[in-house]
């Protein structure tokens, strides 16, 4: 594995990129995390890798280390004083601080070429991952008054077209052309609705200190009940699910009496109402909403035939 410093708009990210005995791919992950530059006491364990951390061989160099990353705070041509003991400071826990904040808010994506590289209206998927980026990156406030940086993770995992790779999504989409939605159009080509598996993610958050028996509970960005029991079942310990908004319905009336979707009626508002408090009175929409007709039919399959867990709208069609 290895991992690098990647400045984002919504601040700094450290991009791991993990090798895995799974598959044949490289997945990722994006660690926000300001305790990786701190000395000192910290108020909750640093989000840090521990196969990254490891001693790889005797024979490693300094220079091996720091080219794969594995150094404590800024890398700078002085690099000498920053380059990281073989025990690095990260491993250090923290038991009582650990209780004063909330979770790190981890988001698990699922490669999405077409949503994220072409930028296609058919689905959120390029919006929902710099919509994670930002949420993660938000400050937040204590109720002691006092705020902190915005700390989590995005795992980035290379299963495309929900796991049935890209060729089959281009063959899927000219299905739903003929008016089949996205489950739909999955069967009639022999596949399952959703053939993602998060056997890696739990991997990969091990690695990061989260979930396990040792790990941290985390805040969980996500609307799909079934990729949090996939991950509780990896050993993920979910303190709480964070809602994923699509941009282009932040800001609408929830439908009263949407009973599986009504207890994030409430949470949604209200976050919208402290982001517009923050924008000063404008409604929130990070960046440009992907929104139409195809995105619509997209979202409403994913509540009505997956379960996910939003809210429809006052105002939908039936
Ligand atoms: N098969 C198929 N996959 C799609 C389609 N549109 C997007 N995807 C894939 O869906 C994956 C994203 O998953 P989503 O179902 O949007 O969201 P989720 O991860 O299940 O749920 P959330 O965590 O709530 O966002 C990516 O791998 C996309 O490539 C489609 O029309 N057909």
């Amino acid at each position: 594995m290895a991992r690098t410093r990647i400045p984002t708009p919504h601040g700094t990210a450290f991009l791991h990129l993990y090798h895995n005995n799974w598959d044949r791919k490289e997945h990722l992950a994006m660690v926000v995390d300001p305790a990786q530059f701190a000395e000192g006491p910290q108020l909750a364990p640093a989000i840090r890798s521990r196969s990254l951390d490891a001693v790889w061989s005797e024979t490693e160099t300094e220079m091996d280390r720091i080219t794969r990353g594995a150094y404590v705070g800024r890398l700078s041509s002085t690099a000498h004083a920053a380059s990281a003991p073989h025990t690095a400071h990260a491993h250090t826990h923290h038991p009582q601080s650990s209780d004063n904040i909330p979770s790190p808010l981890i988001r698990i994506h699922s490669e999405c070429f077409t949503g994220e590289t072409v930028g296609s209206m058919r689905c959120d998927c390029g919006e929902q991952l710099d919509e994670a980026i930002r949420l993660i990156s938000q400050p937040i406030a204590l109720p002691t008054g006092t705020t902190i940086p915005g700390r989590g993770a995005v795992v980035y995992l290379r299963q495309e077209g929900r796991g049935i790779g890209l060729l089959s999504k281009l063959r899927a989409y000219n299905l739903q052309d003929l008016g089949h939605d996205t489950v739909t159009a999955n069967l009639m080509l022999g596949h399952g609705a959703d053939e993602r598996g998060y056997e890696v993610a739990g991997a990969v958050l091990r690695d990061l200190g989260l979930g396990g028996e040792q790990g941290e509970s985390v805040r969980l960005l996500t609307n799909n009940p079934d990729k949090v029991h996939a991950l509780q079942k990896e050993g993920l310990r979910v303190a709480e699910r964070v809602p994923m908004v699509p941009r282009s319905w932040q800001g609408r009336d929830a439908a009263a009496g949407d009973a599986a979707a009504a207890p994030d009626v409430e949470r949604i508002t209200q976050g919208q109402k402290e982001s517009k408090e923050r924008a000063g009175g404008a409604t929130m929409i990070g960046g440009d909403a992907v929104h139409g007709e195809d995105l619509e039919k997209y979202l409403r399959t994913k509540v009505l035939r997956m379960g996910h867990m939003l809210p429809l709208y006052l105002g939908d069609d039936p």
